[in-house]
């Protein structure tokens, strides 16, 4: 077995020395922190990229520069393995470490062990795709990924500027390409033509839809929904929005899915721009999320979020695989996360299976590949759905019955074009819900209806060691600090037993506190401080999160001269 170029690896290496005081960490969304702090990273990040890929006999590793809805100065990098999904979570703790060497031998001594302990073949090629976002930090942090492509003399190809979804597409199309499972030509252009040809079969004979504004929050995804707009035609009018990629200052400034999601309200420069009922949505700064919403007559914002999306998308489904006449072969079922709407939990729980798993992407879609069709979406807005290999198989061989079978299952065989089922889409998911929307002749008004969404307030409390917080039963409940999920419980007892959990966040210094009512909202008319919408039980659960909020502060041992004013 040959070695490592441990020469050039050096020379590479001593130009992206890590910065003593740092500690990093490979956590939910790969790296991620200030833009300025990450040459190191970037570098470890590139040569670690050709490792998996000769791990893997030189299968094509995916690697994406962008910091998603986080502020524009950070910045981070993930891995994509070949079939275009996220990172084996073995390798995660062996990025961890190699980007934490303190100096060039210590890196050197880390690859070596790594090399040896997961019995890499360093004689087998070595391939990446890797694309970045519209940052500015983008070029320079790309230059020092590719200083580790070149260390290690790996096949590197550019995909420059474009959203995560599309890069993983590009991995998982190359990795399959001339085989019999092409996922695709390997090229942003295949990804459009793939995209727009399905929808437009989706939609053929249709009424052509009021057109859709696309928020797109001034980042990557503006670039991209230009593009899809010239394929998709006629076929859906889209009106793009926050596409200032070029000006200092205003990705996910004010715009964007995480803010609409996280602040429950419209983008302010979207305000003078929607008409009553009109449709509209917005992508994160990555283009991997997605949230839709609506303004009625009097100017009140309505928010369809993951959830809603989830619970659009799965009925449509299990609709088409019954009148496929294929319910008996093919079950669908759906998966969420602690902070899915309890409505949500509850619409979807009465008509198919659901599962709860702990947050971050990698859960939710090793859960639903264990369905023959898995609908994951997160609340914020992340997710798609995974048709599994036999399940597309049975597509393909199914021989209909009847013309209103055979209509059926040519929907269901479109959609598993339609949707990117490598990682969650934003115009993948977009152009789902489109299809389902218009099949269905749904305004927003009718999607929102499928449920009403409980109340609920989430809180950050920035504590000295948010490891000291464990959770179990998919997060939902703490067992460290001892004695504190009693506490919670006594309170949400107190407050008309609605739900709250904690958990420590993956990719921020942060504690999460959730808290819903357990009765949907009737607006009272007056307006409270620190709240959001007009009711009384959107007070309620208000007020819990902030106790909630405070217990966890004083527990965590807060200086109490710090304590938020908010807590309770
Ligand atoms: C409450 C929430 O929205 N959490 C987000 C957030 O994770 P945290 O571990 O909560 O920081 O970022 C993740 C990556 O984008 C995303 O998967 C997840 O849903
Ligand atoms: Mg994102």
């Amino acid at each position: 077995m040959s070695k490592l170029p441990f020469q050039t690896l050096k020379a590479f290496s001593d130009a992206h020395p890590k910065p003593s005081n740092r500690h990093f960490q490979y956590g939910t969304a790969g790296f991620r922190t200030l833009g300025s702090t990450l040459d190191s990273v970037m570098f470890r990040v590139g040569v670690l990229a050709g490792l998996r890929s000769k791990r893997l006999d030189g299968k094509t590793i995916g690697v994406m520069v962008t910091a998603s809805h986080n502020p524009e100065q950070d910045n981070g990098v993930k891995l994509v393995d070949p079939r275009g999904e996220m990172l084996e979570a073995s390798w995660e703790g062996h990025a961890t470490v190699l980007a934490n060497a303190a100096t060039t031998d210590e890196f050197l001594t880390a690859l070596d062990a790594l090399v040896k302990a997961v019995k890499i073949d360093v004689s087998k090629p070595a391939r990446v795709v890797y694309a970045r976002d519209t940052r500015s930090s983008g070029p320079a942090l790309v230059a020092a990924l590719e200083d580790g492509f070149k260390a290690l003399g790996i096949e590197a190809r550019d995909a420059g500027v474009t959203t995560t979804p599309i890069l993983h597409y590009l991995v998982k199309a190359i990795n399959t390409k001339g085989t019999p499972e092409s996922y695709g030509e390997d090229s942003e252009d295949g990804y459009y033509k793939k995209l727009s040809g399905a929808f437009k079969k989706l939609v053929a004979g249709k009424t052509e839809p009021e057109p859709l504004v696309i928020d797109c929050a001034n980042g990557v995804g503006a670039h991209a929904a230009a593009k899809l707009a010239e394929y998709l035609g006629n076929s859906i009018p889209l009106v793009l929005e926050n596409i200032a990629t070029s000006t200092p200052g205003v990705l996910n400034e004010s715009c964007g899915a995480d803010y609409v999601k996280t602040t429950q309200r419209l983008p302010p420069n979207l305000v003078d721009k929607l008409k009553p009922g009109q449709r509209a949505c917005s992508l994160d700064g990555d283009a991997d999320r997605l949230m839709y919403y609506y303004l009625d007559e009097r100017g009140h914002f309505y928010m369809l979020d993951g959830d809603k999306i989830a619970a659009l998308v799965a009925a449509f489904i299990v609709d088409l695989v019954r009148l496929a006449g294929l319910d008996s072969e093919i079950k669908v079922g759906v998966v969420q996360t602690a902070y899915a709407n309890g409505a949500s939990t509850k619409y979807l729980s009465e008509r198919l299976p659901v599962k709860c798993v702990p947050t971050g992407v990698k859960h939710l879609h090793h859960a639903a590949e264990h369905y023959n069709i898995g609908v994951y979406f997160e609340a914020n807005g992340h997710g798609t759905v995974l048709f599994s290999p036999t399940t597309q198989e049975k597509l393909a061989k199914h021989e209909p019955s009847t013309p209103a079978q055979s209509t059926a299952l040519n929907h269901l065989i479109n959609l598993t074009q339609l949707i990117n089922q490598t990682v969650g889409d934003a115009l993948s998911d977009m152009l789902l819900v489109e299809v389902v929307l218009t099949h269905k002749s749904y305004s927003g008004v009718e999607w929102n209806s499928l449920y009403a969404d409980l109340p609920n307030r989430l809180v950050k409390v920035v504590v000295s060691d948010r490891n000291a917080f464990r959770t179990e039963d998919a997060e939902r409940r703490l067992v460290s600090p001892h004695g504190l999920q009693t506490r919670i419980d006594e309170l949400v007892r107190r407050y008309g037993g609605g739900r709250s959990f904690v958990r420590p966040s993956g990719t921020e210094d942060v504690v999460r506190v959730y808290a819903e009512a357990s009765v949907r909202s009737q607006a009272d008319g007056k307006d409270y401080p620190h709240v959001i919408g007009t009711s009384t039980y959107v007070v309620f659960v208000t007020e819990l999160a902030f106790r909630v909020a405070g217990l966890v502060y004083d527990e965590a041992g807060g200086d109490p001269s710090r304590r938020p004013k908010e807590f309770l």
